[in-house]
């Protein structure tokens, strides 16, 4: 199993308030969410839309409740905008992060995303022409570029109703862009929505993860949003996303292989769900229950 000290565990805020839809938790203060995380069992978070903005502010909240920050979330529109938009918006996150002292910066291609639109999630997905994908590749080496200014790595996240989402999709992103710039978020929930074997992704591309999320699916939810033609942030309502150990991904083999790899970096439990259905201090013990009792950690 994993080496000692190789991962730290963690868990993101969007269990207790959802970024993409605030009034999912709109009553859970930030204080409630870390000092949860940790009385859970957990060492460190991304960064939620509750959390102060002042650097200090956070980081006396987070010292009093020994968790880091790990990363946080950055929309690039590299196949959409103007280049300068997303490097602006880019250089201001890195910046944050570097000071809160995050190594990764976890980004997403939003560009034609449907991931907040009203439309079927399984039948709307984007796919990119050959010259969105050269504006992908290329802006994101030069955001790996401005990482690496500070001594950071950009993680690029595959996801759901977005231009890279698939195995194929993944493949293709890596072949595309420079190993020493992009590496890759592997997100357990997102590939096994999509059809996908995560293992297939730890084992082509183990060399590039450098950022864990972990996520389980329910899988009598996820046919529903299929057959019902239902929209990302529907099927989060609906309570397609859990926490390990509460869905259907079988987590025993992924940590094995994580650990076989030896994976060295954060691993977040990331399970939005409805925070007023799922108790977020209650479903974050059950994952960190799980995880000890698969991962051994
Ligand atoms: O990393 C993530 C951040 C969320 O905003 C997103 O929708 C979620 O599904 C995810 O994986
Ligand atoms: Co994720």
């Amino acid at each position: 199993m994993f080496k000692e000290n190789a991962v730290k565990l963690g868990i993101c805020p969007i269990g207790w308030t959802n970024d993409d839809m605030p009034e999912l938790g709109s009553g859970n203060t930030f204080e409630q969410c870390v000092s949860e995380m940790a009385l859970a069992g957990f060492q460190g978070t991304e960064v939620g839309n509750k959390y102060p903005k002042d650097t200090q502010e956070l980081k006396q909240a987070l010292e009093l409740r020994q968790l880091q920050i790990a990363s946080a979330w950055f929309s690039s529109f590299l196949t959409t905008r103007p280049y300068k938009e997303t490097e602006e918006a880019f250089i201001k996150h890195r910046d944050f992060l570097h000071e809160m002292g995050a190594k990764v910066i976890v980004v997403s291609e939003q560009g034609h995303s449907i991931q907040k639109e009203d439309v079927p999630l399984f039948e709307d997905k984007p796919h990119f022409n050959e010259q969105e994908w050269e504006l992908l590749a290329e802006g994101l080496n030069t955001l790996g570029e401005l990482a690496r200014e500070k001594g950071m790595d950009i993680v690029f996240h595959h996801h759901m109703g977005t231009g890279v989402q698939t195995i194929e999709e993944i493949d293709k992103l890596m072949n595309i862009t420079d190993e020493d710039k992009v590496s890759l978020l592997f997100d357990t929930g997102h590939l096994y929505l999509s059809g996908e074997d995560p293992l297939d992704v730890l084992k082509s591309h183990s060399y590039r993860i450098k950022h864990v999320h972990l996520k389980d699916v329910r899988d009598d939810v996820a046919a529903e949003v299929h057959q019902n033609k239902t929209a990302f942030l529907d099927g989060v309502r609906e309570g397609m996303f859990t926490v390990p150990g509460n869905g259907d991904i079988d987590f025993g083999p992924i940590f094995e292989t994580l650990a076989q790899m030896d994976y060295k970096g954060w691993m977040l439990v990331e399970a939005e769900q409805d925070p007023a259905i799922a108790n977020p201090l209650e479903y974050a013990v059950i994952a960190r229950n799980h995880i000890r009792e698969k991962a051994k950690i």
